[in-house]
């Protein structure tokens, strides 16, 4: 949660009682964090306040001069359907109870009920307003495609129709309290989509980022919660955790994947209370920062072998993106070489070098196991070494050929399969000498020096075998 008043919609208080509504909205405030209030006494004036604001939920009194709370909720759920509406009333009749249900409200509550279940039942609203509010967000924003700001994804290039889709979503999603979980392998632009969601968030606090990777529990609850003095040996200055630095912004906690089961409890109970305590001090501090988290693990493999909490994998993938592979999207390439030509010759004080038709298909048969990172290091490391105008093929092959055997292992560096191990009846020689040459065509899109590459024989070669296979 940011500093700014929540929910981003009004949650409208009516009831004749003004005694009630103050002592209605200073429980709201201090038990569910609810600031974003409006009262109202009069029941005539109702409809008038929910043509003029955008109102998310209506708590209901039924006893009312004028209009009664009955008629109310009548009118508000022909008219706004959208608005969700809690009665809160003297009367514990179950008839009144079905009536009003009947009617459209979205829950009831008795005035005498705990504190807890009437708040309970704003959040359970509130909740499902932010859901439906951003579903029709996001379906319209699908179906038009069109991004309201699309500066905050400068920095990413792509034209790739799902990472326009993600950009789409993230948008939706932006000014949504609940946390975005952000997978996708290592190096495929995480933090970049962590960075754009800050920007859309419209948090004017700073983007805070740690890489929780390796922290054991108690160094992890230090950066994330700060202590007070003597709250440990050598704890001789006060220090103010990330969450504090990133109040008021975004707190982003990369390589989630790797949290200790301890720190896991932490985490979820800092999402569910939005409170947490500085080591040594009993007295809780509020989350007032936006949390967004990254793994390049799979999270729901973890979950299911027990290495992470099923409560936390849950709240966390409320809202979620998967960022796809380079190798899933290598329409991307020549725009990334682009990209990175320049930004390296800049970096290095070179003139941007031209680079030899055919790389980026070339590039297009490599997997990346590294992603755009890796793309990023091959392109720097060849503009660096390069003298001529047109940038030599020699520094990428080398790359690739180092490291081309990691492709040819499935994820996980599992032992080369023997392709022909489940075939009943062989192939001969010269059909899968013909077969493997059709792949390697393919796949270098019809470039006969590439795809002779990749075969580990001469372009002439291939030639020659090319016109066998024709005849
Ligand atoms: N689409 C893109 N356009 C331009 N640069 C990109 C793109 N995607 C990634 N990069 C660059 O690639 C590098 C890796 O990106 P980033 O750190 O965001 O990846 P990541 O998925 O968070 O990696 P890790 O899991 O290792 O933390 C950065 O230098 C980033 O600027």
């Amino acid at each position: 949660m940011s500093d700014a008043i929540y929910p981003n919609f009004p949650v409208l208080l009516v009831d004749d009682e003004p005694d009630w509504l103050s002592s209605l909205a200073l429980t709201l405030e201090s038990r569910g964090r609810i600031s974003n209030i409006l009262t109202c006494s009069d029941s005539l004036q109702v409809m008038d306040i929910l043509e003029k604001v955008s109102t998310g939920v209506v708590m209901l009194d039924l006893t009312m001069p004028h209009v009664s709370g009955e008629q109310l909720l009548e009118r508000i759920a022909e008219r706004h359907p959208e608005v969700a509406v809690i009665v809160v009333s003297g009367l514990n009749q179950v008839e009144t109870v079905v009536r009003c249900m009947k009617l459209g409200a979205f829950d009831y509550c008795i005035k005498t009920d705990e504190e807890d279940r009437i708040v309970g039942s704003v959040l359970r609203a509130v909740r499902m307003v932010e859901m439906r509010r951003e579903y029709q967000e996001l379906a319209g924003r699908l179906v038009s495609r069109e991004l309201r700001h699309p500066e905050a994804f400068s920095s990413i290039v792509t034209a790739d129709r799902a990472m326009l889709d993600i950009f789409s979503y993230v948008e939706a999603v932006a000014k949504s309290p609940q946390p975005l979980l952000i997978t996708g392998e290592s190096g495929v632009g995480k933090e970049l989509v962590a960075r754009a969601a800050h920007i859309l968030s419209g948090c004017r606090g700073k983007l805070v980022t740690v890489n929780v990777a390796g922290l054991d529990d108690t160094v992890f609850s230090d950066t994330l919660f700060g202590h007070v003095r003597g709250a440990f040996t050598g704890a001789e200055q006060v220090r103010r955790g990330m969450i504090e630095e990133a109040a008021g912004g975004t707190l982003f906690l990369d390589e989630i994947g790797d949290l200790s089961i301890p720190s896991q409890v932490k985490l979820l109970r800092l999402l569910q209370e939005g409170e947490y305590f500085p080591l040594g001090s009993d007295l809780p501090k509020s989350l007032k920062a936006r949390i967004i988290v990254a793994t390049h693990q799979n999270l729901a493999e973890k979950e299911g072998s027990g290495a992470f909490r099923r409560d936390l994998y849950f709240r966390l993938r409320t809202h979620r993106v998967h960022i796809p592979p380079l190798r899933e999207r290598t329409g991307d390439i020549p725009l990334l070489l682009e990209h990175f030509l320049a930004e390296a010759a800049q970096t290095l004080g070179k003139k941007k070098p031209t680079h030899p038709k055919g790389l980026a298909q070339y590039l297009a048969t490599y997997c990346f196991p590294g992603n755009i990172r890796e793309l990023k290091a091959m392109v720097f490391d060849a503009v660096s070494v390069h003298r001529d105008r047109m940038l030599s093929m020699d520094s990428f092959i080398q790359s690739i050929e180092r490291l081309q055997y990691q492709c040819s292992t499935p994820a996980g560096g599992a032992t080369r399969q023997n392709p022909f191990a489940g075939f009943d009846e062989l192939p001969t020689f010269t059909d899968a000498a013909a077969f493997l040459v059709m792949e390697a065509m393919e796949r270098a899109s019809g470039n006969q020096t590439l795809a002779a590459r990749l075969l580990g024989i001469s372009q002439p070669a291939l030639s020659k075998r090319l016109k066998l296979l024709k005849e």
